[in-house]
């Protein structure tokens, strides 16, 4: 390997999970574009290979060539998950991140948006989070709930975990472009109460309640804002 890349293991340290990692700020950059640009086309290769029709000969022979070229990622790795890390000027990566991993193909990604009175998304969904025909499928949209409503929570440099998050499926929510909405509706000592929604071109799928706990170690503990599990 010629180029420098964040050292995963070299002088991290690694506290409640969450990894201290000195790589510079410019640095992580460069290698997040790398491995974003990879995941786009891994995401591809994940909707080709749903919707293909190719015969079966050339399924087979496409299989042996991706075989390869996992062989050769595969020749340099983390020992486990990307986790979160954090460097001192408190740039956060967690390239992992089921929601928003920048290196993780089956992340949509969501991309977060902070505004005054809660957050929001826009997003496309494609083939591979069909659950009905045609429809996102329920755990998919209580995935994306709960990460943007656990974001909202955990602003201004608190981290909140999801403890109760209840969903209403008021519609189908089709396939295609939505918006996620969050925004936090009162809280009490650690616990932090949410409400989020799904909108589809033709009104709100999906409503969600959700109450986030402030950890009582994890309280004002300076981690990066906007970190993710
Ligand atoms: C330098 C290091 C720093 C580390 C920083 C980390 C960086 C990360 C950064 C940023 C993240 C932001 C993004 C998040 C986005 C995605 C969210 C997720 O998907 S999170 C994964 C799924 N969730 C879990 O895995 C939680 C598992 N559960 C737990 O960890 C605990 O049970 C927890 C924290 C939820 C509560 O544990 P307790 O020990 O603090 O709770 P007790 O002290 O018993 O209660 C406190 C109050 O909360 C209520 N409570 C407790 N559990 C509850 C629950 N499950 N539901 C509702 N209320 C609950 C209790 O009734 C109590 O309320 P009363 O004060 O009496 O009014």
């Amino acid at each position: 390997m010629t180029s420098r890349r964040p050292s995963p293991e070299a002088s991290a340290v690694n506290v409640g999970g969450v990894v201290r990692d000195d790589t510079p700020t410019d640095e992580v950059d460069r290698r997040e574009a790398v491995l974003e640009s990879l995941a786009g086309t891994v995401r591809e290769l994940i909707d080709a290979a749903i919707r293909t029709t190719v015969e079966d000969a050339e399924v087979h022979r496409i299989r042996a060539d991706l075989d390869a070229l996992v062989a050769r990622l595969r020749t340099a790795q983390l020992p486990g998950p990307a986790g979160i890390r954090y460097n001192a000027e408190l740039r956060s990566w967690n390239w992992g991140n089921a929601v928003m991993g920048a290196a993780n193909a089956i992340a949509p990604p969501l991309r977060v948006v902070h505004g005054p009175s809660g957050c929001h998304a826009d997003l496309v969904l494609g083939a591979a989070y069909e659950g009905p025909p045609g429809l996102v499928h329920g755990g998919v949209s209580a995935m994306l709930l709960d990460h943007i409503m656990g974001e909202t929570a955990s602003a201004m440099r608190r981290t909140a975990f999801t403890g109760t998050l209840t969903m209403r499926y008021r519609r189908g929510t089709p396939l295609g472009p939505l918006r996620l909405e969050a925004g936090i509706v009162r809280e009490e000592g650690r616990k932090i109460f949410v409400a989020g929604s799904i909108t589809a071109a033709g009104g709100v799928t999906v409503e969600a309640d959700g109450v986030f706990v402030q950890p009582a170690a994890g309280t004002g503990d300076g981690s990066p804002q906007q970190a993710s599990t």
